[in-house]
């Protein structure tokens, strides 16, 4: 008889937030290991990295990233360690890693590390000798031994990475039972979305919907894995499935947004395009959205709530805009802008859609700074104050409101 395929069943910080929510964890996880093997990813509690960024900037700000990253690992090193005592105490075998203890093997960009390589035998072997493995997300080791970290909502990516490696389905449980046309927490008419090519799931994260971390749609369409968005409690059965080729109709399907955007704008003086190669290579790896460059300078959106290195990001930015000189015109880093995004397949080729969004919002007076688009979103830059509302106005033209049941 063939043994039955492992899991990953990766749970969100909102699902570990406190010993009481631990329990239920540990509880859906026993009654899971008595099915198929079980590999459980966590991500800190709460707001524990938060804390922990808090406090590691106000004793030095920028942090050094590497510094930064050893003390961002522990929020998962407790929250892990914490899930395997709780499902100890129900009578299973389980066991706490690290992500450099199970083989995650990343590049050495501290703060935004991706995934190179996963070595998965401690994995295997503890799952062959009957363990629930409980690993802690958002972390793994470079090839210098150094421990690192993902990037904000990393933990998704490192379920993913795992799944692929050891042939598993991949389960994202969190505070919401799947991936909604807007934050359901802002938009009460948003809808579930029953599926999702990878390309739309992952324009939707880097527009800023937190439900998914960008990187691990990536490596889950790389690696053909379908991911199962879920809500951590039992009694909530809906999902989401980002997959390949789903049904899908050209058009919007959800909207998103980001108020945390840095706009950056560095213009050089006149005859200066020489230091065009420079500017590349010192922008390029800062993971700019919208990163245009030209003769006369650079600009790009720098999201500080998707990653844990943007102080140092900008003071690096800051330090090589004063190395320029008297061939720096001017450097701007403007916080006031929110980017709210429509997103969904076949925008960009499509003048009916970018029109109406423009007409809704301008109707809302809500000016329109610039726009920018590719296939599967279409970007506004709008004031930030006025984020909420753009986001509820263009909600509210493409996603027809379904009615409610008496
Ligand atoms: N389009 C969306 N669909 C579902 N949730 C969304 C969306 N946009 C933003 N969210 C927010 O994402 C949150 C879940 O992500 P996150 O906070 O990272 O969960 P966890 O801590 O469990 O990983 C939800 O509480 C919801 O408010
Ligand atoms: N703890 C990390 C990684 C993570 O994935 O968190 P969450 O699953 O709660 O989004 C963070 O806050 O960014």
């Amino acid at each position: 008889m063939t043994s039955p395929a492992p899991v990953v069943m990766k749970f969100g910080g909102s699902s570990v937030a406190d010993l009481e929510r631990i329990r239920h964890c540990a509880r859906r996880v026993v009654d899971r290991a008595a099915e198929q093997p079980v590999v459980v990813v966590v991500s800190a509690m709460g707001q524990t990295t938060n804390e922990l960024l808090a406090m590691a900037r106000a004793l030095i700000d920028p942090p050094p990233a590497r510094e930064l990253d050893m003390l961002l690992s522990t929020g998962e090193r407790g929250s892990m360690t914490l899930l395997a005592l709780a499902i100890t105490a129900l009578g299973r075998q389980a066991i706490s890693l690290t992500g450099s203890q199970c083989g995650i093997i990343t590049d050495h960009q501290h703060g935004r590390a991706r995934i190179v390589e996963v070595r998965p035998f401690r994995v295997l072997d503890e799952l062959a000798a009957g363990n629930i493995v409980i690993i802690g997300g958002f972390q793994g080791v470079s090839y210098k031994r150094d421990v690192t970290t993902l990037g904000r909502g990393g933990s998704d990516t490192t379920a993913v990475a795992l799944a692929a490696a050891i042939d598993a389905d991949c389960e994202i449980y969190s505070d919401v039972d799947g991936v909604y046309s807007a934050d359901p927490r802002e938009v009460e008419d948003a809808e579930r979305l029953g599926s999702l090519s990878y390309g739309e799931m992952q324009a939707l994260a880097r527009a800023g919907a937190k439900v998914l971390h960008s990187q691990a749609v990536q490596l889950a369409e790389e690696r053909g894995i379908a991911i199962y968005a879920r809500h951590s409690r039992p009694d909530v059965t809906g999902e989401t499935i980002i997959r390949k080729n789903p049904p899908t109709r050209p058009g919007v399907r959800a909207v998103a947004s980001d108020a945390s955007i840095v706009a950056i704008h560095l213009s050089l003086s006149a005859g200066s395009s020489g230091h065009v190669p420079e500017v590349i290579r010192k922008l390029a790896p800062l993971g700019l959205r919208h990163l245009r460059i030209g003769p006369h300078g650079a600009s790009g959106f720098l999201s500080q709530a998707q990653r844990t290195d943007s102080s140092e990001a900008l003071a690096r930015l800051g330090a090589f805009a004063r190395s320029l000189g008297r061939d720096l015109a001017g450097i701007e880093c403007v916080e006031r802008f929110a980017l709210v995004s429509c997103v969904g397949s076949g925008l960009e080729e499509n003048p009916e859609v970018m029109t109406r969004a423009y007409e809704s919002l301008h109707a809302l007076e809500i000016g329109v700074r610039e726009v920018y688009t590719d296939s599967h979103s279409l970007a506004f830059l709008v004031a930030r104050e006025q984020r909420a509302r753009a986001v509820r106005a263009l909600h509210a033209t493409f996603i027809p409101r379904r009615p409610k049941p008496c």
